[in-house]
């Protein structure tokens, strides 16, 4: 039996990934788009970064929004787990939302950032973060496209 292209892929190391969404009074969740300098530069995803050896999710996720927007969070709810296979990697995802947090938001890695609903205004948007915004319109009872493009 040959080893396939597929079955090379699946070995891949998977690396873990903390995203956090998060949800103003008025339901709104932010975007904010990939700097410069990295893959996918300029599409807008939910913000969060790499495990670093030893963290939980919820570290991570607090450590990345303090890096990259300046904000310290709250409590960290894990929502859903998604797993993607990208050319450059396989990652997974570790979605959470956050209802609260404080200090003011500074866009750090001169990324920008935008408060959305459905449907997102935003484009183009990262394709792993395409089914985040499906399980908002599930959860909304939101029919219809969820973003442009
Ligand atoms: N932050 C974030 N990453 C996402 C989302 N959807 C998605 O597929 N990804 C992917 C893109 C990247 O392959 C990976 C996140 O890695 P990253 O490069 O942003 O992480 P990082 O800030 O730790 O980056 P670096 O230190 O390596 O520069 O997850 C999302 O909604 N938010």
């Amino acid at each position: 039996m040959g080893t396939s292209l597929a079955d090379l892929a699946e070995d891949r190391p998977v690396v873990d990934v903390a995203v956090g969404v998060l949800i103003d009074g008025d339901g709104r969740f932010l975007l904010t788009s990939r700097p410069e300098g990295k893959v996918y530069a300029g599409y807008w995803e939910f913000p969060g970064g790499k495990l670093e050896a030893g963290e939980t999710v919820e570290q991570a996720l607090r450590r990345e929004l303090h890096e990259e927007l300046g904000i310290t969070i709250g409590a960290a709810v894990p929502w859903r787990i998604e797993l993607v296979d990208y050319p450059h990697a396989r990652v997974k995802l570790n979605f959470c939302k956050v209802f609260a947090w404080s200090g003011d938001f500074e866009m750090r890695e001169r990324q920008s950032m935008s408060w959305q609903t459905l449907p997102v205004a935003e484009q183009p948007v990262l394709p792993g973060t395409v089914p985040v915004l499906q399980w908002f319109a599930e959860e909304r009872g939101f029919t219809g496209a969820t973003h442009a493009g």
